[in-house]
């Protein structure tokens, strides 16, 4: 894997007992605008799911399937696993990366999309685990693979996915007319969406890439089942103050309507996550399950691509494609849907940070 000796796989990490869950929230919203009793509101989810965020364990069985992967393909390079907001922290992970001898590592991210949450932050949080690490007398060069939404395996195994479940539906029964297909994401400002992209020409990258997979998804929905369905983006995990402007609809609101239209099934594809973190076994299938009972919606949800195999292999294949570049090489760069994949160093000023200006690695600012 020239020239890098290691992998990090960089993540946002979750508690794993009650007593966690306080520290952690803390650490996720040190600085921001996040009013208390949204914060309270969260808290429940996580007890209700006895203190434990799913999130560690799905990341633990990625690390597994990554090593197995790697292994196929007779990589012997080592893969490490930090977080943003629970230990193993990414300074812990630096210097466990260092201890093991290495000091070129290639990062793979948990998020698939452009914007300051899913891509620039974890870019700050290198800078800032390698600012720790230098203190400590280590030095350790960072790079990441890019933003993969329009990588063929996180693209393709998301299509498999709503396809097998929009066909199992029609198997059941359900009258094509009567069921609706929706593509859930994490909602963010409106400001953070405005400015997420590579700097003046562009903007809205977070919403544009998300509206691009679920029309590349339902295009090839439809053709593989001979349907003529429209998918739509809808939004969960609104946070921020009441006033302050976030990405519509919400799920639940959009499923209120989607009654009242006469549809009797909708499809849920969490396209937004990688794996079914608190944002899916909550937001989605608790919250947003309650909501359908309550209007009688059958609600269908969609796996997340989790461990999938073509996810999986996905990654490793844009690891070899970084470490193609890192070398000179001129490797092929597969982008569906679109052709423009995002490059694996972000333009200057790419998704800002709006509160404060940080450092971030793998940019040209
Ligand atoms: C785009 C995006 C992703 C997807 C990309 C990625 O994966 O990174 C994501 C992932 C996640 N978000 C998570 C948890 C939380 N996010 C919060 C707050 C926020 N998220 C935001 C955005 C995103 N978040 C934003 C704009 C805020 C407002 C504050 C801020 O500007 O940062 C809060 C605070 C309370 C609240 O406001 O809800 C919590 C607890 C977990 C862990 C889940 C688990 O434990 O299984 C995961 C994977
Ligand atoms: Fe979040």
């Amino acid at each position: 894997m020239e020239p890098y000796d290691g992998i990090l796989l960089l993540s946002f990490g979750g508690p794993e007992k009650p007593e966690d869950v306080l520290p952690f929230l803390r650490t996720v919203t040190a600085g921001k605008n996040i009013p208390d009793e949204r914060l309270e509101e969260v808290g429940e989810h996580y007890y209700g799911f006895g203190g434990r965020s799913p999130i560690n364990d799905q990341n633990r069985a990625l690390l597994a399937a990554l090593r197995a992967e790697l292994d196929r393909r007779e990589i012997s390079t080592p893969v490490i696993w930090g977080n943003r907001n629970f230990t193993p922290f990414t300074a812990e992970a630096l210097e466990q990366a260092h201890d093991q001898g290495l000091r070129r590592l290639v990062t793979v991210v948990t998020s698939a999309y452009s914007s300051y949450s899913s891509c620039r932050q974890y870019r700050e949080d290198l800078a800032g685990a390698q600012q720790t690490a230098s203190e400590a007398g280590m030095t350790i060069d960072l790079d990441k693979v890019r933003p993969y939404f329009n990588h063929p395996g996180f693209a393709r195994a998301n299509t498999r996915l709503v396809t097998e479940a929009v066909r199992g539906a029609l198997r059941e029964g359900t009258e094509p007319d009567s069921l609706r297909l929706l593509f859930v994401t994490h909602s963010i400002p409106t400001a953070m969406d405005d400015t997420s992209g590579p700097g003046d020409a562009e903007g809205n990258a977070y919403s544009r890439q998300h509206l691009a997979l679920g029309a590349a998804i339902t295009q090839e929905v439809n053709a593989t089942l001979d349907t003529d369905f429209t998918g739509e983006l809808v939004f969960c995990s609104r946070s921020g103050p009441p006033a302050q402007p976030w990405l519509e609809p919400d799920v639940n609101d959009r499923l209120e309507e989607l009654a009242l239209e006469g549809a009797q099934v909708v499809v849920v594809a969490p396209i937004g996550f990688v794996s079914d973190h608190m944002e899916v076994v909550y937001d989605l299938d608790t919250e947003a399950a309650a909501t359908a009972a309550r209007l009688g919606l059958q609600l269908v949800r969609v796996p997340t691509v989790g461990v999938d195999p073509e996810f999986v292999s996905g990654l490793v294949d844009l690891v070899q494609e970084r470490a193609a570049e890192a070398r000179g090489e001129d490797p092929p760069i597969p982008a569906w849907p679109g052709r423009e994949a995002r490059p694996s160093t972000c333009a200057p000023g790419c998704c800002p940070n709006l509160r404060e200006a940080k450092p971030a690695l793998c940019g040209r600012d």
